[in-house]
């Protein structure tokens, strides 16, 4: 895919999003803060990254937690995985929340969250009276058991 454009705020104090490894396939998001942020348990908060994207039409972008980060520390995304749509112009924020039952603090620049590109369709929706019979048919929630 080409290029996506992309916005940063304080560039020089805020590195472009990048993949930590060759076959990553989220590139990490930067907490983009003035202050240390702390979040009590539960707490949860909107985290600016100071990214600004332009993605092609047929792309989102979703966020998701680091597993890191979830193990280590209980922080998560409540929304997860987040979407970002193409047409978006505004900054990209990061919905943090402390499921720990301790204080969890973070850094400006402390990567807290990924963020992957992906395709998808828009569909169109035939309204029919029947759906056609199947195996499984209505079953669901559990119901073809555990083993
Ligand atoms: O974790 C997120 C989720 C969304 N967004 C931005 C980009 C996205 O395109 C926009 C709207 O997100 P979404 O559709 O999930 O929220 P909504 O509650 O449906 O708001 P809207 O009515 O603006 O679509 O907010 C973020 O920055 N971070
Ligand atoms: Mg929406």
């Amino acid at each position: 895919m080409a290029d996506i454009q992309v916005k940063i705020i304080n560039r020089s104090d805020n590195p472009l999003p990048s993949y930590a490894t060759a076959d990553a396939a989220g590139m990490d998001l930067r907490a983009h803060l003035a202050a240390p942020l702390t979040l009590q348990p539960l707490e949860r908060t909107l985290v600016p990254t100071g990214l600004f994207m332009e993605l092609p039409s047929g792309f989102e972008a979703q966020v998701r937690p680091r597993s890191g980060l979830a193990i280590k520390q209980g922080l998560t995304l409540l929304n997860t995985p987040g979407t970002i749509d193409a047409d978006y112009r505004g900054e990209i924020k990061i919905i943090l929340i402390n499921l720990s039952n301790e204080p969890q603090t973070i850094q400006h620049g402390d990567r807290i969250a990924q963020m992957v590109i992906a395709p998808f369709v828009q569909a169109t929706l035939a309204e029919v009276l029947e759906l056609t019979d199947t195996e499984r048919g209505t079953g669901g929630f559990g119901h073809t058991g555990k083993s």
